[in-house]
């Protein structure tokens, strides 16, 4: 859900943040932004002495940092996106500017320099909207700075020394987090907290709504409300425009100012953490003049209670492969489809309603049509068609978790109950018989396709020239890899029964040469001679004694200098965010001994067996992306 109508203009665009920070990625993301995480690989290494202001450095960081990432998804044909969002945060203390310390020592000697005085921080921001012409990529260029002044008590040598070996100082500039341990170093902060912390969040919005809803003569004064929050843009910008409206060339627009761009006034809620909506009620007039206030509903709550009902319309609707029939033939009409289809009028017709109002169709006079999203994502041979892991949900995943409560008791999967025999051998089971096995392989190869890129991109990975996929199953990542990294030979390893069945899922019309497929079984058999070995979606499916076999075997084989890439699902420490993530871990639960992890376990478990350097890429997406070396 979309807080923000700002952001709400963001929804159908393609997203990219050009950043690494986990912070930023925490930031926009906890306003409800969907983007794609694509680290840049541009160096700070800026002359600074040829900008006249700190803030112009950084400011030209943020910018190149985003032109590297939007020139490099254009170039190596990773589809144009939309927008690409860029940023560098800075310390300046008596003129000089602090980034990231490069060790310890380093970071004593920023800390030293800020204790007991005040400092600035600058984040620059770049925001570049990309379109393709002719194959030649355009960019409109935003970038705009902001300054938070930042007191340090006067702190001892003792207490600097020991907040250094925390570790926190090593990845931020200055050497500090304000948002944790820092945070008790600071004596004040004047202005934007959030600028502190990597991403000036308000200015942010500020300037989207700048470019988006340029000041007209025709808005009318805007009435005040005590309850209404200051910030100006975040008021309902009810323009009648649709999502897909293209956002106004507005490079350098003036602020909007208190007399700015409203047409109507809106009621603003927010929703505690128990999904209860506590907001302020603004008076709202309904068309006939009759005053309104919003009712305090619990909507988090009444849109998880009504969870299941939104899937199973997906899965059945995929079942009877409905978005096939439109993709090759609407618009069509209920009867027609329930004709089709073998279905009943009024069930059909249910259906198609209740898609159509989740955004999966469209329905005009003309009848129900597909939406862009249904033909890349639903139909069966859709760009990034996910029906494989649909239908795998529907027949496998939710008799599974129909069991959930059994297995929350009992703290063991439960295939025994749904499918009525006991679980020896995960993948046995899934083997069994040939349509389960299609199916499976369906399920992970829509999941492998559609996370291939990020995959593949989080890191730089062009030092390695050959890679083993271990349980890469029909090789959509190890094709992946080969697009990008042309000098990479991949072998796809996985077991004899997955790999006599890889030839239905294989690129058309390339060439597939640096990709081959070995069988075996990677606890069991000799693994095949690598620089780079690749381990996705594996680990979560065992305890921590089965990866403890399969990393020792890794390691015995990986030269020093080789390395190890897991792509999972990453926990943040705590175990509190990202329910996307917190859910698959149930899922595991209920059908493996598996579950997913942390970061600090997933290193943990790879520097018991010799990886070192361990660097974590949280992707904002499905999986995200561990790479390790071997010392
Ligand atoms: C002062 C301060 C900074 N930071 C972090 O410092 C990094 C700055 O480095 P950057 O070069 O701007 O970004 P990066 O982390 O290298 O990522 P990238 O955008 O890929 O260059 C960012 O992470 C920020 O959150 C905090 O987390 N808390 C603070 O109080």
């Amino acid at each position: 859900m979309v807080l923000n109508p700002v952001l709400g203009k963001l929804v159908s665009k393609r997203v990219v943040l050009a950043s690494a920070s986990p912070r930023r990625q925490e930031i926009l993301t906890n306003v409800g932004l969907r983007f794609e995480v694509v680290p840049s690989w541009f160096k700070e290494t800026l002359e600074k002495s040829s900008f006249t202001a700190p803030y112009e450095y950084a400011v030209e960081t943020a910018k190149q940092k985003a032109l590297e990432v939007a020139n490099r998804m254009h170039v190596k044909h990773l589809r144009t996106p939309d927008v690409v969002i860029g940023a560098d945060t800075i310390v300046s203390v008596d003129e000089q500017i602090l980034e990231k310390p490069v060790d310890k020592q380093d970071a004593y000697r920023m800390l030293s320099r800020l204790n007991g005085k005040e400092h600035s921080v600058f984040t620059g921001v770049a925001i570049i909207h990309c379109h393709s012409k002719d194959n030649q990529l355009e960019m409109d260029i935003t970038d705009f700075y902001e300054e938070t002044k930042v007191k340090f008590s006067e702190l001892s040598e003792e207490l600097l020394w020991e907040y250094i070996h925390s570790g926190e100082p090593m990845d931020k500039a200055g050497g500090y987090g304000i948002q944790a341990l820092g945070g008790m170093l600071v004596e004040y902060v004047h202005g934007d907290f959030l600028n502190v912390v990597g991403f000036p969040l308000n200015h942010f919005c500020k300037k989207l709504a700048e470019l988006y809803y340029p000041p007209s003569k025709h808005n009318v004064q805007r009435k005040k409300y005590d309850s209404i929050p200051s910030v100006d843009t975040f008021e309902n910008q009810s323009d009648g425009e649709s999502e897909s409206s293209n956002f106004t060339k507005q490079k350098g627009a003036s602020k909007l100012d208190s007399s700015g761009t409203y047409s109507s006034e809106a009621v603003y809620a927010s929703e505690n953490s128990s999904g209860v909506r506590t907001g302020f009620t603004v008076p709202l007039e309904n068309q006939n003049g009759v005053s309104q206030s919003a009712a305090k509903l619990p909507s988090k709550i009444l849109e998880l209670m009504d969870g299941f009902r939104a899937s199973k319309a997906l899965f059945v609707a995929s079942k009877l492969k409905i978005f096939d029939h439109l993709k090759d033939k609407g618009p069509m009409k209920a009867v027609d489809i329930a004709n089709d289809v073998g279905t009943s009028v009024c069930g059909t017709e249910r259906l198609l309603d209740a898609c159509a109002s989740l955004g999966l169709l469209e329905k005009t006079p003309q009848g129900y049509s597909n939406t862009d999203s249904a033909n890349t994502y639903l139909a069966s041979d859709g760009k990034y068609s996910l029906h494989g892991y649909i239908i795998h949900s529907n027949d496998h995943l939710w008799p599974l978790f129909t069991n959930l409560e059994s297995a929350v008791k009992e703290g063991s999967r439960q295939n025994h109950r749904a499918f009525g025999k006991k679980a020896d051998d995960l993948f046995k089971d899934y083997y069994h018989s040939q349509e389960v096995k299609q199916r499976f392989m369906s399920a992970m190869h829509s999941i492998a396709h559609l996370t291939a890129r990020d995959v593949a991109t989080a890191f730089d990975l062009s030092q390695f020239k050959s890679a083993c996929d271990l349980g890469g199953c029909t090789g959509a990542l190890a094709h992946e890899l080969v697009q990008v990294y042309p000098n990479l030979k991949v072998t796809v390893f996985d077991l004899p029964e997955v790999i006599a069945n890889t030839s239905y899922f294989q690129p058309s019309g390339q060439h597939t040469a640096p990709v081959t497929f070995v069988s075996g079984d990677f606890f069991k058999d000799s693994l095949p001679e690598a620089d780079l070995y690749i381990l996705s979606r594996v680990l979560h499916d065992w305890p921590d004694e089965k990866i403890h076999v399969l990393l020792s075997k890794v390691s015995a084989v990986c030269r020093p200098g080789c390395a190890v890439l897991l792509a999972e699902m990453v926990l943040d420490d705590e175990k509190k965010n990202r329910s996307t993530a917190l859910l698959q871990s149930l899922n595991m639960l209920v059908q493996t001994e598996g579950k997913e992890r942390s970061g600090s376990e997933y290193q943990a478990l790879l520097e018991q067996h010799g990886f070192t350097n361990v660097k974590i890429r949280i992707t904002g997406n499905l999986l995200d992306v561990i790479l390790c070396v071997k010392t």
